[in-house]
């Protein structure tokens, strides 16, 4: 599930090693970056006012209200992907921002099929999506992982401000500074450790056993490729900075250094 996927496609095919980094500073001003394109961005939010009042409008007759946490929680995520972008970091501010469009069809597809296992399930087997007992306990934890993983993504997006980028940085910009305050300073990856734990989180709230196996696998093995690569750059921008910086944070995701 690569959530940029045409920016890490791209630096895959880089033959650069560790020691041969580029630090090349961009040039290019904000203003030449950003396309505005108010049809896409009011199509996008009338789509995803459509889903979200369809899904609101129905569900309820399913008696299973974790799905409209889901789609809800969807919807703001991707809204405020785009939102917070354009308020603390207007440079980067693009229809891409909303992060639904060129994310690639594993993002979209692990939607739609965590939407289905439910569905199916709901159909063949209803009891076993009865939000009660222990199934009661895991929807809890889920609308939990899934809150607090969206409030710290937002947050470090709004830390970070332009140093943010969806779009994995291969040329160091003259206004990327090194972020080491807020979220940062106890997290050294607060954005995906929020979209790792929201994610999964979402999964439990619909009580999908296949899902949230499959979604922890894929994300887990996206972010700790993902941060490897990142860190790498990093490294090179900022140098010891970056280094220090790395000795005394943790990354908050099991496994990942
Ligand atoms: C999608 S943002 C994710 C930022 C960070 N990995 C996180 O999870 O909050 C990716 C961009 O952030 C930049 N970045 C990551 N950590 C940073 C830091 N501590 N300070 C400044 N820029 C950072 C990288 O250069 C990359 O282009």
């Amino acid at each position: 599930m690569d959530i940029s996927s045409t920016a890490s496609d791209n630096f895959n095919n880089d033959t650069s090693s560790e020691s041969d980094l580029p630090i090349i500073i961009d040039e290019k001003p904000f203003a030449d970056i950003t396309k505005n394109e108010p049809d896409l961005i009011s199509s996008t939010s009338f789509i995803l006012g459509t889903v979200l009042g369809l899904f609101v409008g129905l569900f309820p007759a399913l008696k299973f209200k974790s799905i409209n946490f889901y789609i809800i929680a969807l919807c703001l995520f991707h809204f405020l992907e785009y939102y917070i972008t354009a308020k603390y970091n207007p440079g980067k501010v693009h229809s891409d921002s909303f992060l639904l469009f060129g994310n690639g069809k594993e993002y979209i597809g692990a939607h739609t099929f965590a939407l289905l296992e439910c569905l199916i399930e709901y159909t063949l087997w209803p009891q076993c999506k009865r939000v009660a007992g222990i199934r009661f306990y895991i929807a809890v934890t889920g609308v939990v992982l899934a809150l607090v993983g969206q409030y710290i993504r937002t947050m470090a997006m709004k830390t970070a401000a332009q140093s943010f980028s969806h779009i994995l940085k291969r040329k160091k910009e003259r206004d990327h500074i090194l972020v080491t305050n807020g979220l940062y300073a106890y997290f050294r990856h607060p954005s995906y450790f929020g979209f790792f734990w929201w994610a999964i989180g979402l999964q439990l709230v619909l009580l999908n056993p296949l899902s949230f196996f499959i979604f922890t696998l894929v994300l887990w093995r996206f972010f700790s490729k993902r941060i490897q690569i990142e860190e790498e750059y990093l490294i090179s921008f900022f140098g010891n900075n970056y280094i220090s910086y790395k000795k005394n944070t943790k990354v908050w995701i099991p496994f990942i250094q």
